[in-house]
């Protein structure tokens, strides 16, 4: 079994990091009713989601039902195992059923023909505790994403991964370099998943490992870019730049964005504007070489960007340098969750107005902004948005979060009121059921009455009838003129 599986938290306490969403894990378990709304886990891979959903069932003792995307996870299947019972009476002696929907962004991918609000419904009616996980929060419809308690889960710092990696080298019995331990870590990025995988295969047939074997064992195309750009940058000598090129497995065009993104602003504008030169130089060689298709031009857009920048950067002195992946890219994550999100709303409401998403965003976008902006109210409840969606709208993301937040409180209460209500019927359809059972035994009891009253009838008329027999006799033998 490979160490990230056999390492796999068992309970919540064994979980690193993230302790704020672990305890909103734990605080949701314990108060959980039918009308708990489920949870959806977001955040990067391998930072513990699906680990502490298992592990929080564990420590509930519940039983666990997780339904990949592998699964066929149609509003029927859902029915079937969220409905039901509200206490599972298991044989496992569980009490309740946690069902995990994992990769929950993908969701609406093999759902039925009733889709993502049919699913909604069903999650919504679900008689046991569900959590819902996804990569991407913006993944998931809104329907079912404004149903859910959300919970991000964050990337960890590497200096929180070493405790975590010391303690599996010394379950394992081997001994692992605290510079290799470091080096694990800052290569992992905050997974998890891949820092316990790393020193898997970095420990493998060893008693020892060392910082070298790290190094060798990752082909990690982050650490030898990692390398590269402090080469280029002047923090680290190396006999030749392009040799340790060639062991990088990017492509030109990112590393051009990786130098560019760790650049910074130089002091003197004249080598920053010289570093900047070499790198467009460099850019358009990527270009031309997309254009012609003409692959050997590669090798110019590498020598200008790498020795083009290394040349400006001369006499730095070598030590400590923080490479981080380009910020451009962090920016372009944002920037396309965002379009996502608009694309999806687009949609939403081209569907209600019967018309393509386009001629929303180009005709009508602006008049069903005004609108939006009289009646936020209105367009929250008919097309279920959350606040970032009614804040593309009314911009003004203060007033769309109360908004959202007032409706969703008032439909919680509503729906409290409901579930109440529902309950009194089932209470006094329960009370007339046991009335109607118990009405045949009033009615033998009635029956039996009748018979004792036809008895007391018959008695009393046997007793009119002895009565007039004795009179009859008394008449008898009462004695008259006539006897004499
Ligand atoms: N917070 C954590 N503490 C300890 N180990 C962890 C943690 N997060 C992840 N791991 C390790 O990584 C492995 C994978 O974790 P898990 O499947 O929970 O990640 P995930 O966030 O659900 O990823 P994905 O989104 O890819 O499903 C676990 O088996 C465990 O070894």
């Amino acid at each position: 079994m490979d160490w990230a599986e056999k390492y796999r938290p068992r309970h919540l306490s064994e979980l690193v990091g993230n302790r704020e969403s672990l305890r909103q894990m734990s605080e949701w378990a314990r108060q959980w009713t039918t009308e708990t709304p489920p949870l959806i886990i977001y955040g990067k891979p391998g930072i513990g989601k699906t680990s502490s959903a298992w592990a929080l069932a564990n420590d509930m003792n519940w039983e666990v039902v997780e339904l990949n995307a592998s699964d066929q996870r149609t509003k029927g299947v859902i029915e079937k195992i969220a409905g039901g019972s509200a206490s599972t009476g298991s044989l496992s002696g569980a009490f309740r059923k946690l069902i995990i929907l994992d990769e929950a962004d993908n969701l609406q991918g093999n759902a039925d023909r009733g889709g993502a609000r049919a699913i909604a419904e069903v999650i919504r009616q679900a008689k046991q505790p569900l959590i819902l996980i996804a990569n991407d929060l913006y993944g998931l419809d809104g329907t079912i994403r404004n149903l859910c308690t959300k919970i991000q889960f964050k990337a960890l710092p590497a200096k929180s991964l070493v405790p975590r990696l010391r303690e599996i080298c010394s379950m394992e019995g081997i001994t692992c370099a605290l510079p290799a331990l470091n080096d694990i870590a800052e290569q992992a990025s905050g997974d998890i998943r891949s820092a316990v995988t790393m020193l898997y295969a970095s420990a493998i047939g060893k008693d020892k490992v060392g910082e070298d074997d790290v190094s060798i064992s990752s082909k990690d195309s982050r650490s030898t870019i990692f390398d590269l750009v402090a080469a280029t940058l002047g923090y680290r000598q190396v006999t030749s730049l392009q040799d340790l090129n060639m062991t990088v497995d990017e492509t030109p065009d990112t590393v051009l964005q990786w130098i560019e993104g760790n650049l910074g602003v130089l002091p003197d504008t004249k080598k920053n504007a010289a570093a900047y030169q070499a790198l467009s130089r460099a850019d358009m060689y990527l270009g031309y070489t997309y254009k012609t298709q003409y692959y050997t031009l590669w090798r110019y857009a590498n020598i200008l960007m790498l020795y083009g920048v290394h040349d400006v950067m001369k006499g730095r002195p070598s030590g400590y340098a923080k490479i981080m992946p380009p910020t451009r890219w962090r920016q372009m994550s944002t920037a396309k969750r965002q379009k996502l999100m608009r694309e999806h709303l687009l949609s939403q409401l081209g569907i209600s107005m019967h018309m393509s998403s386009a001629s929303v965003r180009n005709i009508y976008l602006c008049p069903v902004s005004l609108l939006a902006r009289q009646f936020p109210q209105s367009f929250v409840k008919d097309y279920s948005f959350d606040a970032d969606q009614l804040n593309i709208l009314i911009h003004d993301p203060d007033l769309a979060k109360s908004i959202v937040k007032s409706i969703d409180e008032e439909k919680k209460s509503l729906e409290k009121e409901l579930k109440k209500k529902k309950k009194e019927e089932e209470a006094l359809a329960k009370k007339n059921r046991t009335l109607k059972k118990t009405e045949p035994d009033i009615k033998v009891q009635l029956s039996s009455c009748n018979e004792t009253d036809s008895a007391l009838v018959m008695i009393d008329d046997n007793e009119k009838e002895s009565e007039t027999n004795v009179n009859k006799d008394k008449k008898s033998s009462q004695s008259t003129l006539f006897n004499f």
